[in-house]
């Protein structure tokens, strides 16, 4: 099974939202199977029926045209908005640290490629000993990192380049994600050269606020070419 991780340079950045389009793109080829995998996932909503749910998940599920259990997607869910161990202690639990990976192992037989989405940004706490810095080193997948477009973007871009570069793993590349729509900030014409020039890295692309991703330099990114079989799962 290949796979790519998806990480953020923060929480709400657009990790979903891109491992819903990077799913998408993939599935619209018809050529490979694919699957998504989120470890853990905090903070739920209630709906009109008083029910849970948890908007990540829906998002991935119905990226998946609702083909997978939502529990294969995300096997460890919980309700307060805080870093997973953080929300499982304040319902009297602890994060699976084994589920976290054999979640992984239930899509070995079943997939092509994994598109496996982080919890937060690279450095956030996953389980009682483990941020998603070390599940991810131990997944041994390219490291795609989504980044605010706008202004600050360079140094949080730069920082979590480094930071996934110390631990031995590849970077696919960045995208650049439009969360919240911006007014005025001059930033963005320049925001992807400059990634590129210090973070000697490539900006795949674009996905403007509420419009669909862009290739920055092809006509599309070859998602399933930048993914690797890991030789560590
Ligand atoms: N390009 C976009 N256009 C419009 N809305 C977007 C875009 N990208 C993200 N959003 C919205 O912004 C919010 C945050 O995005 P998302 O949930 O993908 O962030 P995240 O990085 O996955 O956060 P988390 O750390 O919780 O996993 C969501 O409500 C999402 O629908
Ligand atoms: C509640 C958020 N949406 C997110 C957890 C973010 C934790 C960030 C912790 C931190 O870095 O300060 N949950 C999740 O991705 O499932
Ligand atoms: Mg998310």
């Amino acid at each position: 099974m290949r796979g790519l991780f998806i990480t953020g340079t923060d929480t709400d950045v657009g990790k979903t939202w891109m491992t819903a389009s990077i799913a998408s793109q993939l599935l619209a080829r018809n050529e490979h199977k694919i699957g998504l995998y989120k470890p853990a996932c905090s903070g739920s909503v209630r709906n009109e029926e008083g029910r849970l749910y948890w908007p990540d998940l829906e998002h991935l599920y119905i990226a998946l045209r609702e083909q997978f259990p939502r529990d294969r997607i995300c096997p460890q869910t919980f309700e307060a908005p805080l870093a997973p161990p953080v929300a499982a202690a304040a319902e009297e639990k602890q994060i699976d640290s084994e589920l976290l990976r054999t979640g992984i192992d239930w899509w070995r037989e079943r997939v092509d490629m994994l598109l496996v989405e982080g919890v937060g940004g690279w450095y956030c706490p996953l389980s009682e000993d483990e941020m998603v810095a070390d599940f991810a080193t131990e997944l041994a997948f390219p490291v795609v990192i989504v980044a605010r477009l706008g202004l600050g973007t360079i140094n949080h871009t730069l920082l979590t380049l480094d930071a996934v570069r110390s631990r031995g793993l590849t970077v696919a590349g960045v995208i650049l994600n439009e969360p919240v729509a911006l007014e005025g900030d001059a930033s963005v014409e320049s925001n992807a050269e400059q990634i590129e020039r210090w973070g000697k890295t490539s900006v795949l692309g674009i996905s403007r606020h509420d419009q669909h991703y862009q290739p920055r330099q092809t006509e599309e990114t070859d998602w399933f070419g930048l993914s690797v079989e890991s030789s560590r799962t």
